[in-house]
């Protein structure tokens, strides 16, 4: 299609495809992005209205919330609740799925989500963003319960980030392919502007916290190790090194340009088995970087077959390009973990 092309008119043509299509998706996607404008709305005059700073609560991870966190949350739930979409919605902000109003209709979707990903960088005007992961409702038409949610990343219909930069830029796939596309600001569409990205297979640029050095897993120790030892070390090239600390936006250079950013478990929180959580950030962006044409593991396992036990459920990520997610499983075989 055409870049340019506008969000509406793509979801129509991808609809057609599907004989059976009801355009029930459709409609969910578009309601979705109705919410996003707002956010975007919101993160963009954040430094003008009374949206920087703290909530003054945490959420069920125990971190604090910021009230752009909140604000994001609510205008989500607040584009869905009344359409009649999904059987369910759960967030990074929710202890528990939210209970769609009674009256109501209970859709055949579920929406899973990470309203403001990066909040530590929204008081600094650094990019944030939005994950969500589309889910068929294992009982559509009835309120969902935790159990539905928890649904392997391979089960997703769809996924897709929303990336608050210079540009405001949507990214998703149906599972045929990934497509981004940029918010018009004065027309208020989406507009596409790359078709079927695909993440380059080799790369040599890494993205992780060096800070949690001292924690990390022995393979990881030396899989930085030796990337700094650049042309001199055992991977024989230069690596380059970035850390925005949103994934979304360390996620979206790598679908761009190519890299691997790296989560692992360490042992500064021994009892946690990574940071980053499985059913709204580690599934949606194991998905698209599959559809890229990348990988995503927790160093061993690919993520989309991990059988999620929990909602907030905390995995170790891996993802980008192939051949470096391969090579640090290879330094998980090798050194293996603590
Ligand atoms: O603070 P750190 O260790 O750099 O962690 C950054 C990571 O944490 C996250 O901010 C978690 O997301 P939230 O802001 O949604 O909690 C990721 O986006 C990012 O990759
Ligand atoms: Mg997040
Ligand atoms: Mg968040």
């Amino acid at each position: 299609m055409d870049i340019g092309t506008t969000l509406t008119h793509f979801l129509l043509e991808e609809e057609r495809k599907y004989n059976d299509a009801s355009g029930e998706f459709t409609r969910l996607m578009s309601d979705l992005t109705t919410a996003i404008r707002a956010i975007s709305s919101a993160v963009n005059r954040a430094g003008i209205e009374d949206v920087l700073g703290q909530a003054g609560a945490t959420n069920v991870q125990g971190e604090e919330q910021k009230k752009l966190d909140v604000l994001a949350n609510t205008l989500i739930l607040q584009s869905m609740e009344a359409m009649g979409h999904v059987a369910g919605l759960a967030s990074e902000e929710m202890d528990e799925p939210y209970a769609i109003p009674a009256g109501y209709p209970k859709g055949k979707y579920l929406l899973v989500f990470d309203p403001l990903d990066g909040s530590s960088n929204i008081d600094v005007n650094i990019s944030v963003g939005t994950i969500f992961s589309i889910l068929k409702a294992p009982r559509p038409g009835v309120d969902a319960t935790v159990e539905d949610f928890l649904q392997a990343g391979a089960e997703q219909v769809a996924a897709g980030y929303t990336v608050y930069g210079g540009c405001t830029q949507l990214i998703y796939s149906t599972g045929n392919g990934v497509h981004a596309f940029t918010l018009d600001p004065h027309v208020g569409e989406f507009v596409l502007a790359n078709q079927d990205l695909k993440i380059p297979h080799e790369t040599a640029e890494y993205a992780i916290n060096a800070s949690n050095r001292r924690f990390w897993e022995p393979a990881i120790q030396q899989y930085v190790q030796d990337c700094e030892e650049g042309k001199d070390g055992p991977c024989g090239k230069n690596f380059n090194m970035r850390w925005v600390g949103s994934m979304v936006a360390d996620f979206h250079r790598i679908l761009m340009r190519g890299g691997v950013f790296l989560y692992p478990r360490d042992l500064k929180k021994p009892e946690q088995p990574g940071k980053l959580r499985l059913l709204y950030e580690a599934n949606p962006m194991g998905f698209l970087a599959e559809q890229a044409g990348g990988a995503c593991t927790d160093g061993m396992r690919r993520m989309l077959d991990i059988q999620p036990e929990s909602l907030h459920q905390r995995v170790p990520v891996v993802i980008g390009s192939k051949e470096e997610v391969d090579r640090v499983r290879e330094y998980y075989e090798k050194y293996g973990s603590a």
